[in-house]
């Protein structure tokens, strides 16, 4: 189906994209027979997956049908939600930023074992490893639900549904949440409650190409551009959750005053055994050999990436469009060699060491 591309708008106005016509002209919408949603590139989706359900308005118009104006209007309110807003300088998303008096509010408490990423750093796979240690590896009882279901993502919020702090609240303890944002910007109880923390980063190039292929899918998020764009973008913190040098040196150099077990991809990667055994201690549990190595091969790429519960496979096209880049893409070490041109290299090394000057963090792809 053709889609206008992201952030412009057909000059005809919106579009129902499910009956390719004028939104102000589909009957679908005039005769109140379907919940529609704005077109635009909304496809009319039925099935939306929970978390993003907010982002589409949705309604039954009995009256009249929109005039342009009014679809424009509201074509143009629906774009805006697009856009990230700034919490002290970090780019959110526009929802989260509406609720942020109640993220900030948020009561931990001190049996919370909350997970901390960079977006693009193995937040799924850490997930899956961290459930699969919590129910002694039992594959089925991690299938009860889809990852993004499991532990709720405290500063995700789409009303009327319930936001990640809602459902943490819902939640019996010992509870298991995740977060990406950086430590200036974590609801205070987590530090008074002196949770546990589990931070993953990965190696900043690696996260850049990873980050730019999942916005070229991720319809929800502005168009990364080309490369060459999406290169200074990143650089300059323009991303979701902002600065990945910030973010990593902030989580880092926090690490020995609070309960923070600080992995990196690039060592799960290289050897997961030991790395599993490390959170499997953090998390207080002791499994045995044949169970860590169960894990080891149900968290693999190859089994992750045909696993419909941690893969994406649920969330519709018209929001993750798997045919653009899979979500599941690579999971490799040093894909950046394939996108980085030498003169990039070189530009991202200078800028690297300025910019991590005087943390003593170390990565061994850099
Ligand atoms: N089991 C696994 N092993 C290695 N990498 C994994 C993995 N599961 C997910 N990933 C990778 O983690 C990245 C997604 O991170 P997040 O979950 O934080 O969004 C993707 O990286 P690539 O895009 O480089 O393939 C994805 O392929
Ligand atoms: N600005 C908007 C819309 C919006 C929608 C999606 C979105 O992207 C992401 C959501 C979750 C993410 O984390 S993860 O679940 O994949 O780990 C990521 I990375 C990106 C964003 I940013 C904004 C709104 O406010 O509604």
């Amino acid at each position: 189906m053709p889609r206008a591309p992201r952030g412009t708008l057909p000059p005809e106005g919106p579009t129902c994209l499910r009956h390719s016509s004028n939104l102000s002209l589909c009957n679908c919408h005039t005769q109140g027979m379907l919940p529609c949603f704005l077109g635009m590139y909304f496809m009319c989706p039925l099935t939306l997956d929970q978390n993003f359900g907010l982002l589409i308005f949705s309604w039954n118009l009995k009256g009249p049908p929109l005039s342009l104006q009014d679809s424009m209007a509201l074509a143009t309110a629906l774009e805006a939600q697009l856009q990230l807003r700034e919490v002290a300088g970090i780019p959110l998303q526009a929802s989260t930023v509406d609720n942020w008096n109640q993220i900030q509010n948020f009561e931990a408490k001190p049996d919370d074992l909350l997970i901390c990423t960079y977006p693009k750093s193995g937040t799924t796979w850490i997930q899956e490893i961290v459930d699969m240690i919590e129910h002694n590896g039992d594959v089925e009882k991690c299938q009860r639900a889809i990852i993004q279901h499991r532990h709720p993502f405290i500063e995700w919020a789409r009303p009327p549904q319930p936001s990640g702090v809602e459902k943490a609240n819902a939640m019996p303890s010992p509870r298991i949440l995740r977060t990406h944002l950086p430590t200036q910007l974590l609801p205070p109880s987590f530090w008074e409650n002196n949770c546990k923390f589990l931070y993953v980063a990965r190696n900043a190039k690696d996260c850049m190409v990873s980050y730019y292929h999942f916005q070229r899918m991720n319809q929800m998020l502005p168009d990364p551009g080309t490369w060459e764009e999406y290169f200074e973008t990143f650089i300059s913190g323009k991303v979701g959750w902002g600065s990945w040098y910030d973010h990593v040196k902030g989580w880092w150099e926090i690490k020995d005053r609070y309960q923070i077990l600080f992995l990196f991809y690039e060592d799960i990667k290289q050897d997961p055994k030991h790395e599993i055994q490390k959170v499997m201690q953090f998390m207080g549990k002791n499994l045995d050999e044949t169970v860590l190595d169960k894990i080891v091969q149900e968290t693999s790429f190859e089994k992750m990436k045909e696993n419909p519960m941690v893969n994406r496979s649920t969330v519709p096209k018209s929001i993750l469009d798997q045919s653009i880049s899979p979500f599941m893409r690579k999971g490799t070490v040093g894909d950046w060699k394939n996108h980085f041109t030498v003169a990039q290299n070189e530009r991202f090394n200078e800028i690297y060491r300025q910019k991590m000057e005087g943390s003593s963090i170390h990565f061994t792809e850099l």
